[in-house]
């Protein structure tokens, strides 16, 4: 005779008991996020107190300071900066000029290139061709190849 087998009652047991008050913990949260958004010093809508935009290569560009945070906002191909040997360069009118062509200068956009430009084995024409795309200087701070009695290294320009 066959008989007939009834499953085991399963009882469900949440693992996680909904928190009456979850709600109101993600509300809070959201709000504190946006605050925080609000106040971010960072914000892109910051850029507009940043310095004024001026033509590289003249003699402003050599006492003009410009910080990595400033440098990251130049990141498109019509509006594109890049750090060099702590150096800031405006390179939106030579990316079509490049030899080694545009793209590879915008995935350095807004962003350090000198380990790049030095490891692509640039001539000197290509260090002293920087002098007409400078903008700026990085601030003591925040510089990594030009400060007061570090080590230099020995191709980078002066
Ligand atoms: C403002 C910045 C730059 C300037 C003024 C510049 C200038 C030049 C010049 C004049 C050349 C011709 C070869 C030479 O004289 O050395 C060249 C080639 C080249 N550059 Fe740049 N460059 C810059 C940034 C970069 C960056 C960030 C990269 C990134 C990797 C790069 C990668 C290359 C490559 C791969 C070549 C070789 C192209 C070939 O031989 O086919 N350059 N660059």
């Amino acid at each position: 005779m066959t008989s007939v087998q009834t499953p085991p009652e399963v009882t469900l047991i949440n693992p996680l008991p909904i928190n009456q008050d979850s709600t109101t913990d993600f509300d809070m949260m959201a709000l504190t996020m946006a605050a925080l958004r609000f106040v971010n010093p960072w914000s892109v809508e910051a850029k507009a107190q940043w310095s004024e935009k001026i033509e590289p290569g003249t003699p402003e560009a050599k006492d003009r300071v410009i910080t990595l945070v400033e440098v990251s906002a130049h990141d498109t191909p019509q509006d594109c900066w890049v750090v060099i040997y702590d150096r800031v360069y405006d390179i939106s009118t030579f990316l079509d000029e490049h030899p080694g062509g545009a793209e590879i200068m915008l995935e350095y956009a807004g962003r350090d290139a000198s380990t790049a430009f030095r490891s692509s084995g640039h001539s000197k024409a290509a260090n002293k061709a920087l002098e007409r795309f400078l903008v700026g200087e990085l601030p003591m701070h925040e510089r990594m190849y030009r400060r007061p009695g570090g080590m230099r290294l020995s191709d980078i320009p002066e």
